[in-house]
């Protein structure tokens, strides 16, 4: 049986006074695994822990086998925050560049990872002069150097037109057919029919697990939005 790319045990997190993560459980495969919740349920949170940039109160994290964020997943795995995180005085290829020395990945795969975001026609133009949309996809082209085993994007398609975001979409399943495990949270419901698996979260907690349609099924439900709502409703006449 193949093993999980991520294992995530017991995970506790507070910040601030919020306990945010009560105590997550959850093994991550190759895929695409879509994580979607209101905003404040703790996505990000989560996401953070996953790459090791979080403190965490209590319970683990292994991503391929090691603690998240240790040095041999450096390469490994590839992240992509809400925010750009890119040079806005570089142009598109100078920042790859640049992030592929630092990376220690082959300056060939610049080209590559330009293309695959579609940003051909702007790979000399600088960053910050490129619209909120391009801006992200230079951002996620840096996730993609160095071909990572484990993609971890936050709200990837946040101000993204339909046709670019269909675009990114078949961009991660292009890079889970190859064997990576990529984890992509949003909080718009009607992304979550494109991934492979779905994670429902609310208030730090899965609420649900399991194909679009496993889900749909299971609350008898005529698309995810409903599905959500109907979990949340049993839940509220539980407590
Ligand atoms: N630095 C912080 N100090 C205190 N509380 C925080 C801090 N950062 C986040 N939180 C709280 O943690 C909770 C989870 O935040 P998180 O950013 O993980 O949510 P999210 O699901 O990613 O939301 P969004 O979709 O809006 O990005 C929120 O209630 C937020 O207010």
């Amino acid at each position: 049986m193949m093993k999980n790319v991520i294992e995530v045990r017991d995970l506790v997190v507070v910040r601030g006074s919020r306990e945010v993560l009560p105590g997550i459980s959850l093994d991550i495969g190759a895929g695409v695994a879509g994580l979607l919740g209101p905003s404040g349920c703790g996505k990000t949170t989560l996401m953070r822990c996953l790459v090791g940039a979080q403190r965490v109160r209590s319970g683990t994290v292994e991503v391929l086998g090691e603690p998240a964020g240790s040095p041999p997943l450096r390469t490994r795995v590839g992240y992509v925050t809400q925010a750009a995180s890119v040079y806005d005085d570089l142009t598109v290829a100078e920042n790859l560049a640049f992030f592929a020395r630092v990376l220690g990945v082959d300056p060939g795969q610049v080209d590559e990872a330009v293309a695959a975001v579609g940003l051909d026609d702007h790979r000399s133009q600088v960053v910050g002069s490129l619209s909120g949309g391009q801006r992200s996809r230079v951002s996620l082209a840096v996730a993609l150097l160095g071909t990572p085993d484990v993609l971890v994007l936050d709200e990837p398609t946040v101000g993204l037109d339909p046709v670019l975001r269909r675009d990114l979409w078949e961009l991660f399943h292009r890079i889970a057919e190859g064997g990576a495990a990529v984890l992509v949270s949003s909080h718009v419901m009607d992304e979550a029919e494109r991934s492979d698996r779905l994670l429902l979260m609310r208030e730090g907690r899965i609420i649900a697990d399991g194909s679009p349609e496993q889900i749909r099924e299971r609350t008898g439900a005529r698309d995810i939005e409903q599905a959500f709502l109907r979990l949340v409703e049993g839940q509220e006449e539980v407590a």
